[in-house]
């Protein structure tokens, strides 16, 4: 596939600060991509340089093979697009008369406007709900109303490709959701290739087929939605804890922030091991977290659900290969992760020949004299598959004193009261 755009190792500085260091990626024709990154990663500034408002330093743009900087500014107007992020426009012309200049790059020197300008006008009005504004000057529209209007100036140049800064800032939430669908819809039925900055990580997970992570002026990771948006990698560049969720129903990475301000540091240093499988664990999993416990789980089959929501909370896990019964190895390894931590958690999981073992590894818990908190809303004789073996060595790990709870508000309600 050949590249709509290609950064080449794209190098720019504002005096002697150094903002982008040899930035490199292609853009295929078509794709939505999401630049995002902390403030002053550089952001913008790239933007700008692909739009040849500033000039790279070092490096190269192509627009369809050819160097930007060969080609005028009419041309590339024809070709690419951009919504900046603040747009102040001081006169007073109308809406009209704005995203008529978006058809400047078509109209001669001494030519006035064709039925067919006006034509494309129209439509980028609709497109973008502004054609009841026509006739009102620009300076008299609220923030959300300006942007769609340069939006539908930028859409009248008829690009190929459409550069925005931050799209979304000032609109409301409704107008945010309009404004990331319609780029969608663009992107999809004109082949529009979009390029877009923003700050909503969750936006730009929901719509972009890709993301471009900068941090420093450098490209941190390119890549696909769930290949970037982990906890992992956000905690790194922008250095703030939080949990990854799936969203319903795209299965788009979601990103929730933890604010662990208020937290008294007891809980912080409070260590937990969750003894869980096959969707028992996943909300204790995610409220633990959140809470600001250190989590930790096992033995957990990979690709198993809570595997899933442990890996996206990036919390340590003992794992099993998919679908295979514990190993001895694993065991061990599970009781070495419970020998560490305060309170060790069993949810109630069906248990089988396979999995025996964890319960074991809760009873051998119970010895060592942790704190053992066990979910017992639905009996374990109703969920025991091992010919009563399992039921034998539950009936005594209840007799040992453990802490039984319904469900994970009592989790909760425990670990965080007696930490307070
Ligand atoms: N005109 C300028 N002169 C000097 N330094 C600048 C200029 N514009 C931006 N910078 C600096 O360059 C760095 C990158 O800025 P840029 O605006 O590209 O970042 P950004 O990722 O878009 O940030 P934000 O998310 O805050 O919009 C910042 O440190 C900024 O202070």
């Amino acid at each position: 596939m050949t590249a709509k755009l290609e950064v080449d190792k794209l190098s720019y500085k504002y005096g002697n600060f150094e903002v982008l260091k040899e930035v490199s990626f292609s853009v295929a024709q078509g794709e939505f991509i999401g630049l995002i990154g902390p403030n002053g990663s550089g952001k913008s500034t790239l933007l700008k340089n692909i739009n040849s408002i500033l000039y790279p330093d070092d490096g190269k743009v192509y627009l369809d093979n050819f160097d930007l900087q060969n080609l005028g500014k009419k041309e590339i107007a024809k070709k690419l697009a951009v919504v900046p992020q603040n747009t102040n426009v001081n006169f007073d012309f109308t809406v009209e008369e704005i995203v008529l200049m978006g058809r400047a790059p078509y109209i001669g020197r001494f030519e006035s406007e064709s039925d067919e300008d006006y034509e494309v006008v129209k439509e980028a009005m609709e497109l973008t709900n502004t054609l009841k504004l026509a006739e009102r000057p620009i300076s008299q529209l609220s923030g959300g109303e300006r942007q769609r209007v340069i939006l539908a100036r930028s859409l009248a140049q008829q690009p190929e490709v459409l550069l925005l800064d931050e799209p979304t800032s000032n609109l409301d939430i409704n107008y945010q959701l309009e404004i990331m669908n319609l780029l969608k819809k663009l992107n999809r039925d004109h082949n529009l290739t979009v390029i877009v900055v923003l700050h909503d990580l969750n936006l730009a997970s929901e719509y972009c087929d890709k993301l471009l992570l900068l941090e420093d002026g450098e490209i941190y990771a390119h890549g696909s939605p769930k290949e970037i948006v982990t906890a992992e990698n956000i905690e790194d560049v922008y250095g703030s804890k939080v949990i990854i969720k799936k969203h319903y129903p795209s299965g788009r990475p979601y990103v929730t922030m933890l604010d662990n301000h208020y937290i008294p540091e007891t809980q912080l240093d409070h260590q937990v091991h969750i003894i869980c499988g096959g969707g028992t664990g996943r909300e204790l999993i995610e409220n633990l977290v959140e809470q600001g416990f250190q989590v930790s789980c096992g033995v957990l089959n990979e690709q198993d659900s809570d595997w899933e929501v442990a890996k996206s909370c990036d919390v340590e896990i003992v794992a099993e290969e998919p679908f295979a019964p514990i190993s001895q190895e694993s065991h061990e390894a599970n009781l070495a992760a419970i020998k560490e931590v305060d309170t060790v958690v069993l949810t109630e999981i069906p248990f089988g020949s396979g999995n025996l073992l964890n319960l074991k590894a809760a009873f051998w818990a119970a010895e060592q004299g942790k704190e053992v908190i066990v979910m017992d809303q639905e009996r374990l004789s109703k969920r025991d598959y091992t010919k009563g073996e399992g039921n034998n060595l539950y009936k005594k790990l209840l007799d040992m004193g453990v802490i039984v709870v319904g469900d994970n508000y009592e989790v909760l309600d425990k670990l965080v009261k007696d930490r307070e």
